[in-house]
């Protein structure tokens, strides 16, 4: 499965997707590749990115270029992070390791999940002293959820990104067809598996009865109960900023700042829990005009090229989350095809910038893009 090759990989980002289908085996292809229901909001995520055209200025003394910014403290090359995926290994059998060690290369931060396959303390230390966030996903049980915040901390996690459009998992049929479901096989469970407070809760040691881990997780993943007068719980316990994820709604966002929250993220999830739900690109100049001025906005869910990129941070995100890109790349190479995945798309950003006339993503705004009528059917 996990060939000892170095393949050609495409700089198409956009076709990566068909050379990754070939390395990722079944199982993983269908967790990693498709989306919830019939498909229908991962299509529109990446229609909405079609239907949006830049129009590219000339003559603006373009020679000197700078991608750097700044995002609630973060230092990065450009506005880029990895977004927060769980369960890598199905990916490669370095999982998360590749990934952050490839993130750290560059400078670019990554968001580690609560669903990751590697520990907290296993990825701050392949992941040295570059940046990174923490992706929280808030167990019903508050004496875990303390625990993984501490450990970030203790760890050098910066940042909170509290994902709230996973209550529980979507309706994702290639997973259901296959009955696979890889946290239940404690794999993506490792920062449960290395937490004191969860491994407290057990009746006998993991070793033992590694279904009975399992299953103690899965009574603890799905929190549907959570509600707004829960925020300030996390605010009491968390020091740096926090930013809400799986945001699509302009009155969420508003709920968000109003509850001293210090960013969004507009994603759907890369369509993988609301089938049917608008594309985060359509759903992100609302978000951007109700609270762009107030709290960070950040944006994933389709991004695949620079040129998208581009398009996302001219409609008000202050920077963008590369998702599935990622974990193709480091299928069909480990650390190397994560390194090419983030060189391809800062370079192809950078080239779109240049082409289009600016020097940095600090002059974009709506009038760099321009909406393209849909073509009669
Ligand atoms: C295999 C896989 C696992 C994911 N795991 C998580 C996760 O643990 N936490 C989270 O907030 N989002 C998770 N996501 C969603 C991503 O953070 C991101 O929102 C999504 O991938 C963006 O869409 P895209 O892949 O189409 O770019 C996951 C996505 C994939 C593909
Ligand atoms: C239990 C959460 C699973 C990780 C996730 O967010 C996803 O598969 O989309």
């Amino acid at each position: 499965m996990f060939a000892d090759r170095t393949p050609d990989l495409t700089t198409d980002l956009a076709a990566l997707e068909d050379q990754a289908r070939a390395a990722l085996a079944p199982e993983a292809l269908g967790y990693v590749v498709p989306s919830a229901g019939s498909g229908a909001t991962a299509r529109a995520n990446r229609e909405a990115f079609d239907r949006w055209r830049i129009v590219p200025r000339v003559l603006r003394s373009g020679a000197r270029r700078d991608l750097t910014c700044d995002v609630l403290g973060t230092s990065m090359p450009a506005p880029l992070l990895i977004a927060p995926m769980g369960v890598q290994t199905l990916a490669h059998p370095d999982g998360e390791l590749a990934t952050v060690r490839a993130a750290a290369a560059l400078g670019v931060p990554y968001v580690h999940s609560t669903q990751a396959a590697h520990s907290f303390e296993q990825i701050a230390e392949a992941g040295g002293d570059a940046p990174r966030w923490y992706q929280l996903y808030w167990p019903t049980d508050r004496e875990v959820c303390l625990s993984f915040l501490e450990r970030a901390k203790a760890t050098g996690f910066s940042t909170l990104v509290l994902t709230l459009d996973t209550p529980m998992l979507g309706w994702r049929p290639a997973d259901l067809n296959r009955g696979f479901l890889p946290f239940l096989r404690n794999v993506g469970i490792a920062n449960y598996l290395t937490d004191p407070a969860f491994l407290a809760k057990l009746d006998k040691p993991v070793e033992e009865d590694p279904g009975a881990a399992a299953l103690h997780w899965a009574k603890m993943f799905p929190n549907p109960g959570l509600s707004w007068a829960d925020l300030p719980f996390l605010r009491e316990h968390w020091d740096g900023p926090i930013l809400l994820k799986g945001i699509s709604a302009a009155e969420d966002a508003r709920l968000a700042a109003d509850h001293g929250m210090d960013g969004v993220v507009v994603s759907n999830h890369g369509g993988r829990q609301v089938d049917g739900a608008i594309g985060a690109l359509d759903a992100l100049p609302a978000v951007a005009d109700a609270v762009g001025d107030r709290i960070a906005v950040l944006f994933d869910s389709g991004v695949r090229t620079g040129a998208d990129t581009f398009k996302a941070l001219a409609l008000g995100a202050r920077a963008v989350l590369l998702g599935r890109p990622v974990l193709y790349g480091l299928a069909l190479a480990g650390q190397e095809g994560v390194d090419h995945v983030l060189r391809c798309l800062l370079a192809e950003l950078d080239l779109t910038l240049a082409l289009s006339g600016y020097v940095s993503h600090r002059g974009l705004s709506r009038e760099s893009l321009a909406c393209a009528q849909r073509s009669a059917p």
